[in-house]
């Protein structure tokens, strides 16, 4: 029969020691651990003063008994004869700082103090030394914190390849019930202890935006390209025209090109000038004019153009002709534009930041720019999760549903020129889930999905996020409606950073949060100086009660009636019926628990423009 694992507990106190006071937390550690861990046997007990040399000779002597676990309680604070640490980091060999920093981080949410703990982990030979702090309360409530690891640590640390891998199996299988940034961390391997409250803060969707901002900094790469291919492309360059535009005094108006002082009455016809001759050189004398048509470049000379309506033909021969009446008197500067008058040469025209639409384009290729400098979007994928979800084209078998979620959050964001790498439709699987993350972050760096991060027993996003790829969810919970489970976390994944959206399964949540929140990071990361939608503000009076305390943002139509700004919901607001976005170009934001009969100021981000009715 395999011998027991052993536990040993090292109480390091000089008043305990020397009995002026009664130790109660060795005790205390004890009866925690044998209610933990009742296969172990309670191999060693011990109290020592805090003398460095003694607490290194008691845990050398444990690791060579092969003590499995050492608990030490005490002298791990700030006094001078605080040396728990320094013994223990004499003993080890390898250092366990995660240990530590469980206990540290899950202290934290109790108290401050938990800062000047300096406690120290770590192994020596087939012993695991954990530092524990002085208090009966203290020691217990961070064994608590750490204790899910001893067994497999024990198992690694005498190489049990067994055990390892049933334990593997054991955590792959098994549904971990656990907040990973609410106050009160819950793991629990049953459904029947699971949190029955979200334990993730609610965040207003301000605070949210905020968040997203601050935490997403992604270097935005820059390419160049032509200008052909620029169309909704942000410039990751200000723009220095090469030339005037126009490049010479031109024509505003077919018509005759004069001196002005000549005034008005008789001119001779020298010649003809359309737009594309050269200009004319030899100065305008007195008296003569130079027909001219818009765009043509204005003769030496001229500094007036007279429009052809103001003038009537005197003399013609051979049907040409020869003299003409000014009729009206030109003023000088008349109908010409100048040198530049559009864009000055080595001026800035377009600034980085501006998103390239068409008359951008016209502008570039007006100053001769035939390539810009642009930044790269950000690579975006995307996959739903849902036991439910089938492809549109597939059966459906009871029980089943199509998948709505992915073909319209991919083609919202194409509206908004951002590409997404399809990844499909994910089981509601830990493993799967987790599979599939790792595949879309090997190539892209926002990753959005739908559904699993509310409080069923299968959504398990925000749990995968944490547990296997050490993500900080940033928040877990918003206050709003559609959309309160929308979780945003980020974590660096082989060595880069990379950006979360977890949105809500019922389709209207995911594709209003993707609006409001997923759409507005990505102009951001794309350079974009614009990057929220444009808001309205409204005021609406209220018929009926509102029922939820969470601020709603309705799906409306807003039109222009007899000139005045109208927003007509656009039918049923259930988070499941997509068809209220389908035609909507608002999202009215109404404040949560509204009462009848009262106005209330409302603002509405317009995802569209204002109709005519
Ligand atoms: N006890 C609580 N239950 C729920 C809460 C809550 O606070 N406490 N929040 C509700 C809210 S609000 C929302 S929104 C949903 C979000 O849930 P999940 O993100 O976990 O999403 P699922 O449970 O996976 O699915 C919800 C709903 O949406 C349907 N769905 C999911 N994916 C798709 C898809 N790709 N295409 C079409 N429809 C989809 C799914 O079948 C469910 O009906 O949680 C509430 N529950
Ligand atoms: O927030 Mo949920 O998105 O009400 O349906
Ligand atoms: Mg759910």
């Amino acid at each position: 029969m395999a011998s027991p694992q052993t536990c040993g507990i090292l109480t390091v106190s000089d008043s305990c020691f020397s009995h002026q006071k009664e130790d109660t937390s060795g005790p205390a550690l004890e009866k925690a651990f044998r209610k933990a861990f009742p296969d172990f046997q309670i191999s060693q007990k011990a109290i020592v003063p805090d003398d460095l040399q003694q607490i290194v000779d008691t845990l050398n002597k444990w690791v060579s008994e092969h003590c499995n676990v050492i608990l030490t309680t005490g002298g791990t604070g700030f006094s001078p004869r605080d040396v728990t640490p320094e013994a223990t980091r004499a003993v080890i060999e390898r250092e366990a700082p995660g240990v530590t920093y469980a206990m540290i981080s899950n202290s934290l949410q109790i108290t401050p103090m938990a800062m000047l703990s300096r406690a120290v982990c770590g192994i020596k030979d087939k012993s695991l030394i954990i530092n524990l702090p002085g208090s009966a309360k203290g020691s217990v409530e961070c064994f608590s914190f750490v204790q899910e690891c001893i067994p497999h640590a024990v198992a690694l640390i005498t190489d049990q390849t067994d055990a390892v891998q049933k334990l593997h199996k054991k955590v792959q299988k098994r549904v971990r019930f656990i907040d990973g940034c609410g106050p009160s961390k819950v793991i629990t391997d049953n459904v029947a202890d699971r949190p029955r409250e979200s334990t993730y803060p609610m965040f207003e969707v301000n605070d949210a935006k905020d968040v997203i901002v601050q935490e997403s900094q992604l270097e935005a790469e820059v390419e160049r390209i032509a200008i052909e291919v620029a169309l909704h492309r942000v410039l990751a360059e200000d723009v220095l025209s090469y030339d005037d535009v126009p490049p010479f005094d031109a024509s505003i108006k077919d018509g005759y090109a004069v001196r002005a002082a000549d005034g008005d009455g008789l001119r001779r016809v020298r010649r003809a000038l359309g737009a594309g001759d050269a200009p004319e050189v030899i100065p305008l004398q007195e008296g003569e004019a130079v027909r001219i048509g818009t765009g043509a470049p204005i003769p030496a000379g001229a500094d007036a153009v007279v429009q052809v309506e103001d003038t009537s033909v005197v003399t013609k021969e051979g049907g040409e002709e020869v003299e003409i009446s000014v009729n009206k008197m030109p003023v000088k500067g008349q109908d010409i534009r100048r040198l530049g008058c559009d864009v000055s040469k080595n001026t800035v025209v377009l600034m980085r930041g501006e998103r390239l639409k068409g008359p951008h384009i016209g502008v570039l290729a007006a100053v001769g720019k035939s390539t810009v400098t642009v930044y790269k979007p950000a690579s975006v994928g995307i996959f739903t999760t849902g036991n439910e979800l089938r492809d549109h084209y597939e059966e459906l078998q009871p029980g089943q549903i199509r998948d709505s979620n992915r073909l319209a959050l991919i083609n919202l964001l194409k509206e908004y020129n951002y590409d997404c790498d399809d990844y499909g439709i994910i089981k509601d699987e830990p493993d799967t889930i987790k599979k599939a993350i790792a595949t879309a972050l090997t190539l892209n760096d926002v990753l959005i999905t739908t559904g699993g991060v509310s409080m069923g027993e299968f959504d398990f996003i925000k749990r995968v996020l944490v547990d296997d790829f050490g993500a900080t969810i940033h928040f877990g919970r918003v206050n709003m409606k559609p959309g309160k489970p929308t979780t945003f976390a980020t974590l660096t994944y082989e060595g880069s950073k990379k950006i979360v959206f977890g949105l809500p399964g019922n389709p209207v949540s995911a594709c209003v949060t993707c609006l409001l929140f997923v759409v507005p990071l990505l102009r951001h990361l794309e350079g974009a100086n614009e990057w929220e939608f444009h808001t309205i503000p409204h005021v609406v009076s209220v018929s009926k009660q509102s029922t939820d305390a969470r601020p709603e943002y309705m799906r409306v139509i807003v039109s222009y009636v007899d000139g005045k700004i109208v927003a007509k919901p656009n039918g049923g607001q259930i988070s499941s019926r997509l068809n209220s976005l389908v035609g909507a170009n608002g999202l009215m934001l109404m404040p949560g628990s509204m009462l009848p009969g009262r106005e209330y100021l409302s603002h509405i981000v317009m995802i569209g423009g204002i109709v005519d009715m």
